[in-house]
């Protein structure tokens, strides 16, 4: 249930429907009919509720619903952009059923609303909203009334969430099948309000056919492979991460990234520490330990302890050569690594460089995990990934480009693998924008790693253990509470309290 359809995704499941044999009537009347029944659900009996119909099948969803709550008793009024003798097929045969008046939406009185059913455009919006649709969207987002947006809110681009034009803010949205990225990716999630998917007789199956590489990011997606220690654990067996520390000014970053790989579940968890911060670092760690290790040829030798399986490069590291050789360093011994921060601007403009790193790990894997800032700065040259027409696709093509998983934060991480699986995060909290938060992230991605989970899902379970971290702690969160908060984050895990 957590595949996420784009529109020609869902036009395909809708087609292989209808030649299996529902006629695409029948899913238009079950679409209408999840409408009606959520308006229903809400809102009493003879309440006044205004349907915009647009000129597609979006409107012809909106007809349905119209006929509909008019048997179940609401005082509905419809209003139709666009001509009614132009529309076709299915809609043209859900408007005929329709048996009361249809404005014409420039006389609609979106302000003198209870409820507002926005069934102007779904996903066949097919560029900037202006004219007559722009101002009836503007009305409705004016208007105080309660917005239940047919599939995605209009204007919305249901495949990348991008604005086009203007974009009705809803209150809740009634999708169908399966949700869409753009119900998941900013801004759009933020003008969806609750969104709900109904059955509307596309099956599983049809689903499974379709091969869908785009999910929501959920543990039923990697929980089955998310390492947990067996009876005999030994700690030698559950991974030993390594966290490279800045210079003596910037250690905080490289303990908190270590912080959360012992919490994530590595064994051994090591700070490697410049000889001239050493004494900082070994004052602030207990269970994590702390090494001297000086510069790329220091670290060369500190790997020859086979055992050291996963690393995080990057956290106040410093941005130039040094930290590239380090990269290089570790890559060419093949472990798996989490490059961050300033391990990420030392390859500015040199996306090239890290597929060199990511070609040289052999099964190892590498995660990247950039802001938006840090990922603009590595691919300025690569036009195919920055002008990709979402994040979800600039993350995709970021994976492709560097043979690396890419985790393109915010508050709607994309996780992307280069064989092209995406997957885009949806828990968490605001509070989560604080200092040290990317490099809790780092550690516990390189926690994982260290346990031997495959980098893609490993990544995956990082951002959504990171922000169900952060959504226990809440207001008030700073970094260092993330690590302390995941056991309980676990626990529940564990127990499925999450499925
Ligand atoms: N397929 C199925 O079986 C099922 C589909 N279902 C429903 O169908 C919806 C998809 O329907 P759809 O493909 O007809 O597209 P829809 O969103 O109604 O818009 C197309 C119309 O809008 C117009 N238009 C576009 N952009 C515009 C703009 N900026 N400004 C102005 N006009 C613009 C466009 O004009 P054109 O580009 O052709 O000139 C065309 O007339 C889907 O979201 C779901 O609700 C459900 O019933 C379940 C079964
Ligand atoms: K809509």
């Amino acid at each position: 249930m957590h595949e996420l359809l784009t529109s020609g995704e869902m036009r395909a499941a809708d087609a292989r429907t209808i030649a299996a044999g529902t006629p695409g009537r029948v899913l238009m009347e079950r679409a209408g009919r999840a409408v009606a029944d959520a308006v229903s659900a809400r809102h009493p009996v003879g309440t006044r509720v205004l349907i915009l119909c647009g000129p597609g099948n979006n409107g012809g969803d909106g007809f349905v619903a119209a006929r509909l709550l008019v048997t179940r008793g609401y005082r509905v009024e419809v209003a139709l952009l666009g001509e009614r003798e132009a529309l076709k097929g299915d809609a043209a045969l859900a408007a005929a059923d329709w048996k009361g008046p249809v404005a014409a939406a420039a006389a609609a009185r979106p302000d003198e609303a209870r409820i507002i059913v926005d069934a102007l455009f779904g996903a066949g919006l097919a560029r900037e909203l202006d004219g007559a649709a722009r101002t009836l969207v503007e009305a409705v987002n004016g208007s105080g009334a309660h917005v239940v947006a047919v599939d995605i809110p209009s204007g919305i681009d249901g495949d990348s969430g991008a604005i086009r034009g203007t974009g009705v803010r809803a209150h809740e949205t009634v999708t169908f099948a399966r949700r869409k990225p753009g119900h998941l990716l900013l801004p759009g999630r933020l003008h969806c309000g609750h969104v709900r998917v109904a059955d509307i007789g596309i099956s599983d199956d049809v689903i499974a056919g379709l091969a869908i590489g785009t999910r929501a990011n959920h543990p039923a997606w990697w929980r089955p492979q998310f390492p947990v220690p067996a009876l005999d654990a030994h700690k030698y067996r559950r991974g030993h991460a390594v966290v490279i520390s800045g210079g003596i000014a910037g250690t905080g970053a490289a303990r908190l990234a270590a912080r959360g790989a012992l919490r994530a579940g590595a064994g051994l968890v090591t700070v490697a520490s410049p000889p001239a911060a050493l004494a900082v670092n070994a004052a602030q760690l207990t269970a994590v330990m702390v090494r001297p290790v000086d510069g790329a040829d220091g670290l060369a030798a500190f790997l020859e302890d086979s055992r050291i399986n996963a690393l995080v490069i990057g956290p106040a590291a410093g941005v130039g050569p040094a930290t590239r050789r380090m990269v290089e360093t570790a890559a060419g011994r093949q472990r798996a690594l989490v490059l961050d921060a300033d391990a990420l601007s030392s390859f500015a403009g040199d996306a090239e460089g890290l597929r060199g790193i990511a070609g040289a790990m052999g099964r190892s894997g590498v995660i990247l995990t950039p802001h938006e800032g840090e990922f603009a700065r590595i691919f300025k040259d690569q036009s195919d990934v920055v002008n990709a027409p979402s994040k979800l696709e600039r993350a995709r093509a970021a994976a492709a480009a560097t043979g690396a998983v890419i985790v393109l934060k915010g508050p709607d991480t994309v996780i992307a693998a280069p064989d092209g699986r995406a997957a885009i995060n949806e828990n968490g909290t605001p509070w989560l924008a604080t200092a040290g938060a990317g490099d809790v992230l780092a550690g516990i991605a390189a926690g994982l790693l260290a346990q031997a989970m495959p980098p893609f899902l490993a990544a995956c379970a990082a951002v959504w253990l990171h922000a169900a971290a952060g959504e226990r702690v809440g207001p008030g969160l700073i970094a260092e509470d993330l690590p302390e908060a995941l056991p309980a984050v676990l626990r529940d895990l564990l127990a499925g309290i999450d499925e």
